[in-house]
């Protein structure tokens, strides 16, 4: 099964378009586990225990991992998601992007050494940098395209003089990993939730993507805005971190976890009916 089927699969049996994003920080943890970064693996294990039948997808960042020489913990994480929600898939969110060479150790990074079903990638380097990704045939490959952070205006808004139409370059790349990037259908787009106009932009130009939203929660992103603007014609994956994970510092976090992730799957359920 490749991911485009996986995230279908995990949609319609969690029936969710949410994705809890895993971005463990120690000092955040609850009492008895604080600033301890050998519970990381038992932290975010015990948040997608309490939540793996509410989403769609799991999305751990690896520099949360990293920061603390904890990569052997993301390993057994993402063994554990798979042991327990092996129909939910996890999207390693590593954003990386380099020359050809390089890009083939991180995509034997993300899909060997850690097994993730799919990637995020920053595309700046050109379609050369992402198509090593593509040489594994059942992982995706999400790109950055419209960003949730507000310097994403920086480049992604300008205007591109040599293009026909001089679209602006977030709707260029749209276009590109809609039609000849995508090889063989592996590609996904990241767009922010705090741009919904953009998001219904990127819609219209890759009606079949898998869309992943993050920026709903803890940056202030629409969800509802955001599930109307994503529409319906491609997957929708709408990411929220620390408004899951941190939703209770005490003992009772997994559970706070799991009543935020319940409240936001409801609210872009209503958000897609409506
Ligand atoms: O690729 C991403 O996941 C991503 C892209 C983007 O434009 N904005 C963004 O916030 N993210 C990631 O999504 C997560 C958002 O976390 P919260 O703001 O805590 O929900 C973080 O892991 C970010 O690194």
């Amino acid at each position: 099964m490749n991911f485009i089927q996986q995230l279908h699969q995990a949609e319609s049996l969690n029936d969710s378009l949410l994705c809890v994003g895993l971005d463990p920080e120690p000092a955040k943890f609850p009492v008895g586990w604080k600033g301890d970064a050998a519970r990381i693996y038992d932290f975010c294990a015990a948040i997608v225990d309490a939540t793996k039948d509410l989403v769609n997808a799991f999305k751990p960042q690896i520099a949360y991992f990293a920061a603390h020489r904890a990569e052997e913990q993301l390993e057994r994480l993402i063994a554990h998601i798979k042991r327990v929600a092996p129909a939910v898939p996890v999207i390693l969110d590593a954003k990386r992007g380099d020359i050809g060479s390089t890009a083939e150790q991180y995509a034997r990074e993300a899909f060997e050494r850690y097994q993730a079903d799919a990637v995020t990638l920053s595309p700046f380097m050109g379609f050369d940098s992402v198509e090593p990704y593509l040489r594994y045939p059942d992982k995706g490959a999400i790109l950055l395209c419209r960003t949730s952070n507000t310097g994403g205006n920086d480049w992604q808004m300008q205007r591109l003089a040599d293009v026909p139409g001089q679209p602006r370059l977030f709707e260029h790349l749209a276009r590109l990993a809609e039609t000849e990037w995508n090889k063989n259908g592996q590609l996904g787009l990241v767009v922010g939730a705090t741009f919904p106009a953009e998001i219904a932009r990127v819609r219209e130009l890759a009606p079949s993507l898998p869309l992943l939203i993050p920026g709903v929660g803890a940056q202030g992103g629409d969800a509802e805005a955001t599930v109307r603007a994503a529409g319906r014609s491609g997957p929708v994956i709408v990411n929220s971190s620390r408004a899951v994970l941190y939703a209770s510092a005490g003992e009772d976090f997994a559970a706070a976890a799991r009543r935020v992730a319940q409240q936001t799957r409801e609210q872009l359920n209503r958000a897609r009916a409506g």
